[in-house]
This record gives structure tokens, C-alpha cells and sequence, in this order.
């Protein structure tokens, strides 16, 4: 839970980032002028290089996610704040204040639809089913909008709640109303299956109705527009990384990700390999699903080992322990402290996952677990995991569920 919470929030740090220094910029002023127009360029370029990227990795979420930030930024751009902006003299656009509304409604609305829509059809299909959703809702929208302005304009901008009516904030009482709903919505979704993106689109529903209250400010939208756009695409980048060095299975950093780490571990270090005793008897007796949630609860406990150690999934129920600056004896307690705390966890069977052949409510595993130090004979990673690896067979051969140190 606590290492959940942890990893959840570490999502929000480079959206967050984004968005502080975006802010920052807008309100300090910080961009000279003659950048202006190149700001505006930007979206862009960045929108396309985003939309590519997420094209490549086959992220229509994030895709549409894009290309709805950028429909909003276009809206805003040419229906709202042009004409006031540019030029004073400019005839005043009857339609601002509805596409304005239209807007804040329908951004929060449609990107959490997006959000819910899982990527689990054939990535043409996908494109084209959430191309028609989208531009049915959009042109819905504007069929109203231009058959009924102004009872559409009322019903959007009504306060309907005069007793909670705050006058500081710039939005309607229903965009406001949907864009809370939406951001609960967003949030247990995060909270439920924490993922890169999830947090960058959070960041950005955020941003940009932060935006819509500020967007008379010039170079308001096109700074939230870019800085939304790179969220969206970092967030792409972050997935794609962890899915080359993250086990998909338990969230540990996998094989990899320690191959990567063993090149940098300098003269003194110890490694340690654990595996899940009777393994096969255990997928057999419970099923493969069972057996997937047990080896997920081990790599969670695995991963509170102390002592500045790391845990990496190594393959099928094995595991290797890192524990640079330390050799065997001082990393065995460590090691001794995650096997009791795998033996005493009790990992809940679900009614629908009991089996003919068990019908307990829980059930426990053990595990064995073998360590070697780097030394004049063992010079190489390889030759201690190799050693870590013989040291282990020697706890099975001993009884299981005990470390045993290579000698
Ligand atoms: N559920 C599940 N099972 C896996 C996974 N990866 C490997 N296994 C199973 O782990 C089992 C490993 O079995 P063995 O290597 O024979 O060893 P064991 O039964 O654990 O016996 P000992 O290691 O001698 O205690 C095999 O049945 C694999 O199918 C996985 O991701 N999920």
C-alpha cells in the first residue's frame, strides 16, 4: 500500500513540474516577447511529434488525449480569444462565450471518456471507433449550438445553485459541476491502476481549466496548451520506458533493469537469488492465477527489503536481490527479514479462485534464497549470480524456506 502511494505520487513529478514551471512563466512573465509567436509555433510541433510518438507505441488514449488538448487550444485560439486580443477593433464574436462554454464542458467530459476506454481493440479499429465517438459528440454539440444559441448558453452558464455560487472562479456552475465529477473520476481510476499517463492527463484536465479561468491573460492558453501536449507525451516516453525495464506482472524492475544495474555496481557488492518453493505444486493445487498473485505479494515484500538493497525480478518465481557496499554476512539479516515476513503472509483466496482440490480460505508460501560476494574468484556479476544461484539449491537441498551463503 505504502510503496503503491509512493510509486502513485512519483507519477506526478514530471506533470507537475511541467505544470509549476508553466504557471511560473505565465505569471512572472518570463518569456520575452520576441519568443511569442515561436510559442505559438510550438503547439505544433508538438502536438505532431506527441501524436507520433503516440501513434508509434500504439497509444490511441493518448492520441486522442492530444488531439482533444489541441482541439480545445484551436477553439480558444480562433472562436474566444482572438478577436479581443489581436485587435480592439475587431467585431465582437457573438459566438465566443457559448464556444467558450462549449468548451469547458466538453473538454473535461470528453478526455475522461477517452480516459475510460480501455486499448484493447485492434489499433485501426480503435482509431476509427473513437474518431467517430468523438466527432459525433463534437458534432452534436454544434448542431445544437447553432440551432439553439441561447437556451444552450443558458443552460450552460446558469447558476443554478445561488447559495454556492463563487464569484472568483470563472466557470459556470455545470462545466464546473462536470469537471469535479470528471476529476473524481480520473483520480479513482489512477488510484485503482496507477500509470504514467493517468497521472500527465490528470495534471492537464487540471491545467487547462486553470487556463480556461486565466485565458484572457495573453500567451495564457498557448504556455498550458505546451505545456499539456508535453505531459501527455512524456507520459508516452515513461511507459514505454518501464515497459522495457519494468516486470509487468509484479511492478519490479526486470531483467533488464538489473542487467543495467549490474554494470555499475563497482568492487563490493553482494547478490542474492530467492525462488518461491514447490512453485509448480502451488500452481497446480490453486491455479496459475493464484500463483500469479502470490508471486505478485512476494515481489512486494521483496521490494521493502532494507539495508540499501534492491529487488529485480529475474524470471518465472525467481528473484535477485542487489546489495551494493555490502558482502554476504551483512546482507543475511536483511534477506532473513523478508523470508519470515513471506512465510507469516497470508495471501486471501478469493471464493471464485478456490479450486476442487483446495478449499482454504488462505494460503502461505515460502521461500529459499542463496547470496554471494564479489571476490578475487568471483570477479564478475555473472559469476556471483552464478554463485548466489548454486548457494540457493543448496537451501532447497537443506529443507527450503533458509538463506543460505555461498562458501
Ligand atoms: N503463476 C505463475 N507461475 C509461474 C510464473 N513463472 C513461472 N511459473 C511457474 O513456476 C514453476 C517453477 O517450478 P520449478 O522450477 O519446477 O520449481 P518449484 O516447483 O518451485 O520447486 P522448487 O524450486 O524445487 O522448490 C513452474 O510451474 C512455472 O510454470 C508466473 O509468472 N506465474
Amino acid at each position: 500500500m505504502y510503496y503503491r502511494l509512493i510509486y502513485t505520487l512519483q507519477l506526478f513529478i514530471a506533470p507537475l513540474s511541467l505544470a509549476a514551471g508553466c504557471f511560473a512563466v505565465i505569471k512572472l512573465q518570463l518569456l520575452p516577447e520576441s519568443l511569442h509567436s515561436f510559442s505559438e509555433l510550438l503547439v505544433w510541433v508538438f502536438a505532431v511529434t506527441g501524436g507520433l510518438l503516440a501513434l508509434s507505441y500504439a497509444r490511441t488514449r493518448v492520441l486522442f488525449a492530444l488531439l482533444l488538448v489541441l482541439l480545445s487550444y484551436w477553439l480558444l485560439e480562433q472562436q474566444v480569444q482572438q478577436p479581443s486580443l489581436h485587435s480592439t477593433s475587431a467585431p465582437i464574436n457573438l459566438g465566443a462565450p457559448l464556444s467558450y462554454l462549449l468548451i469547458s464542458l466538453l473538454l473535461p467530459l470528453l478526455l475522461t471518456l477517452n480516459s475510460l476506454w480501455s486499448e484493447r481493440f485492434h489499433l485501426m479499429h480503435d482509431l476509427l471507433l473513437r474518431t467517430l465517438v468523438f466527432s459525433f459528440c463534437c458534432i452534436i454539440f454544434y448542431a445544437i449550438s447553432q440551432s439553439f444559441p441561447l437556451q444552450l448558453s443558458d443552460a450552460l452558464s446558469t447558476t443554478y445553485f445561488p447559495s454556492i455560487y463563487v464569484n472568483h472562479l470563472g466557470l459556470a456552475q455545470l462545466p464546473l459541476l462536470t469537471f469535479f465529477v470528471c476529476i473524481f473520476i480520473l483520480l479513482i481510476q489512477l488510484i485503482r491502476n496507477p500509470q504514467p499517463y493517468l497521472a500527465a492527463q490528470l495534471t492537464a484536465l487540471i491545467s487547462m481549466v486553470l487556463m480556461l479561468q486565466w485565458f484572457h491573460q495573453p500567451l495564457t492558453p498557448t504556455l498550458v496548451t505546451l505545456a499539456a501536449l508535453l505531459m501527455l507525451s512524456l507520459a508516452v516516453l515513461q511507459e514505454a520506458f518501464q515497459m522495457a525495464f519494468r516486470d509487468d506482472l509484479t511492478g519490479l524492475p526486470g531483467r533488464r533493469a538489473l542487467n543495467e544495474r549490474l554494470q555499475r555496481l563497482g568492487r563490493n557488492y553482494s547478490l542474492a537469488m530467492a525462488d518461491v518453493d514447490h512453485f509448480k505444486k502451488f500452481n497446480d493445487t490453486y491455479g496459475h492465477d493464484l500463483g500469479d498473485q502470490v508471486l505478485k505479494m512476494v515481489a512486494t515484500q521483496l521490494n521493502k527489503v532494507s539495508g540499501g538493497g534492491k529487488a529485480y525480478r529475474y524470471g518465472g518465481e525467481e528473484f535477485t536481490l542487489v546489495f551494493p557496499s555490502k558482502n554476504s554476512e551483512q546482507a543475511q539479516p536483511y534477506l532473513e527479514k523478508l523470508r519470515i515476513a513471506i512465510e507469516n503472509y497470508q495471501v486471501k483466496i478469493r471464493e471464485e479462485a478456490k479450486t476442487a482440490k483446495s478449499k482454504t480460505d488462505s494460503v502461505s508460501v515460502t521461500i529459499s534464497m542463496g547470496v554471494a560476494e564479489r571476490s578475487s574468484s568471483l570477479a564478475t556479476p555473472e559469476d556471483v549470480i552464478k554463485a548466489a544461484d548454486e548457494a540457493l539449491y543448496k537451501a532447497k537441498g537443506a529443507g527450503r524456506n533458509q538463506t543460505a551463503i555461498y562458501k
